[in-house]
């Protein structure tokens, strides 16, 4: 099988980084979360006094920029990778609702999104990839083999969202979480630059009645036609 670009976009918390995560795992490709590195950025903002109030300091994180250095290394107990600023582990942190509440406006910057894309498009230049995102079928890799996009009800995202934090033992109000899932698709699909929109030549999954596991199946069978070629 030859090696291939896989990019999953799609709306907030519908289950891209699941599918995608368990099928870099299953093909040995590299699996990388592109909305991790807006939230490290997002967390960086906040840990160095970038954000207040919800207003960005623009002028100074471009200054910053060049200093955020995010990377991924592999956790052998969840199986996933972790990711890193600036050397530290923020998996945990970058996770949080006090990010997510501030994350779309600091993706929207165009500097912020030029050194994100420059980043990724270095990690997939051998290819044998898979990026799950907002704009990696359209702007970071508009040649990958396979993409797709993946939707489902906002009701149905912000059940995920809640279930998932709930687990991780945080306090976690539903309306709070459908509000920001509904925010952040608005701000995401309304920005001048790269805003999230299906590419023409990606396939369309609604998964919202399907099973991690039959969303994972369907996602196998197109890597396998497309690789297979
Ligand atoms: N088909 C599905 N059915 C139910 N829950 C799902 C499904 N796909 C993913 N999930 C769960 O939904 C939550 C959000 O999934 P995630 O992969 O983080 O979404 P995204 O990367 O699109 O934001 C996770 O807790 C995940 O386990
Ligand atoms: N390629 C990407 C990935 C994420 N993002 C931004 O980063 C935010 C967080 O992305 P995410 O993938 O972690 O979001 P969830 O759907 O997992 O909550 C998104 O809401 C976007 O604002 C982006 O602009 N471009």
């Amino acid at each position: 099988m030859r090696k291939i670009i896989i990019a999953i976009d799609g709306f907030s918390s519908c289950g891209k980084s699941t599918m995608a995560k368990d099928l870099a795992r299953e093909i040995g490709y590299i699996y990388i979360d592109s909305g991790a590195m807006y939230r490290a950025v997002t967390l960086y903002c906040i840990e160095n006094g970038l954000l207040h109030d919800g207003r960005i300091d623009a002028d100074k994180l471009s200054h910053e920029i060049d200093n955020i250095h995010i990377s991924f290394r592999p956790n052998a107990a969840t199986g996933r990778p972790d990711t890193y600023l600036n050397g530290v582990n923020v998996e945990e942190r970058i996770r949080t609702m006090e990010v997510s509440s501030q994350v779309s406006p600091v993706a929207a910057l165009d500097f912020v999104r030029e050194a994100m894309v420059k980043q990724q498009q270095e990690m997939g230049q051998a290819k044998g990839i898979v990026m799950d995102g907002r704009d990696i079928g359209t702007t970071v890799f508009p040649h990958a083999e396979l993409k797709i996009f993946v939707t489902a009800s906002p009701e149905i995202r912000a059940q995920r969202r809640y279930d998932e934090l709930k687990a991780k033992g945080q306090a976690v109000d539903f309306d709070e979480i459908l509000a920001n899932v509904k925010q952040r698709d608005y701000i995401d699909q309304h920005r001048d630059v790269s805003p999230l929109r299906k590419a023409d030549d990606a396939l369309l999954l609604d998964n919202s009645h399907l099973t991690i596991e039959q969303q994972k199946a369907w996602l196998t069978e197109q890597f396998e036609r497309v690789a297979g070629k």
